[in-house]
């Protein structure tokens, strides 16, 4: 069980809800997922356009917990204002602080995420910043009051996987409140990777929207979190640099 502020999951993998070729299979992916929690960019919604295509149309949106999230804003103004539009709409379980610092990395503004991480705290808001693998960072979101911190694995998109391993293992060593692996990953390995190092859940998108078999790939991350996080409640053996042998000979006759 995963608890984020006063709500609690079954399912430890976060899904975005764009990119799909149709809302055909992006329905069939987040059923066959099992995600409590889906994310969506509350720019891309019509929201108080009705007569225009709505984005989450296929999906029985009562069945999830709704993330929105900020994404388009260079600014903590900019967020909280996307932040205060999704929950006028009624569409605001929590939010997804995400305020982007450059145009080609993708990369969060560190200043403009603490910025509106505190306000939207401040106004009662679940707040789940998107923030970069910075472990002095992640410490002051918590400190400030986020509900929950997400650490990139690597750039929005790219698939690269987990590209610092010990800033996230550090990160969810250090933090209290749930750690969240965020973007970047690019296949069921990375999900497995993220969970051993501690994480408590995994949010993607591109993953599975843009595999060749987005339905597929869905329930691969959701096997990837629930063996990732089986085997980190089992604990792994430490690694030595030589080899002991799986039968031991001592204390044998012969
Ligand atoms: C949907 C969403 O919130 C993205 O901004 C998120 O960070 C996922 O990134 P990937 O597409 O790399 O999984």
């Amino acid at each position: 069980m995963l608890t984020i502020g006063n709500k609690t999951f079954n399912s430890r993998l976060f899904l975005g809800t764009g990119k799909y070729p149709d809302f055909d299979t992006q329905k069939q992916a987040v059923d066959v997922s099992e995600a409590d929690i889906l994310t969506f960019s509350v720019r891309r919604m019509n929201i108080f356009e009705p007569s225009q295509p709505n984005f989450l149309e296929k999906l029985d949106v009562e069945k999830y917990s709704l993330l929105p999230n900020t994404a388009g804003a260079k600014t903590a103004e900019e967020a909280v204002r996307t932040a205060k539009l999704a929950n006028a709409s009624g569409l605001c379980d929590m939010i997804k602080v995400e305020v982007i610092g450059d145009d080609k990395t993708l990369l969060p503004d560190p200043t403009e995420t603490l910025k509106a991480t505190e306000e939207l705290v401040q106004e009662g808001y679940t707040v789940l910043p998107y923030t970069s693998d910075d472990v002095v960072l992640a410490q002051r979101l918590e400190e400030i009051g986020a509900h929950a911190v997400m650490p990139g694995a690597s750039p929005i998109g790219s698939g690269q996987g987990i590209l610092n391993e010990l800033n996230l293992s550090l990160i969810t060593e250090l933090l209290t409140v749930p750690v969240i692996v965020d973007a970047g990953i690019g296949s069921p390995k990375d999900v497995v990777t993220a969970m051993e190092l501690g994480a408590d859940g995994v949010l993607l998108n591109s993953a599975v929207a843009k595999a060749s078999k987005p339905v597929k790939m869905a329930e691969a991350m959701k096997l990837a979190v629930q063996a990732g996080q089986l085997g980190y409640e089992a604990g792994r053996i430490p690694k030595k640099r030589y080899a002991a042998a799986s039968s031991p000979a001592e204390g044998m006759s012969v």
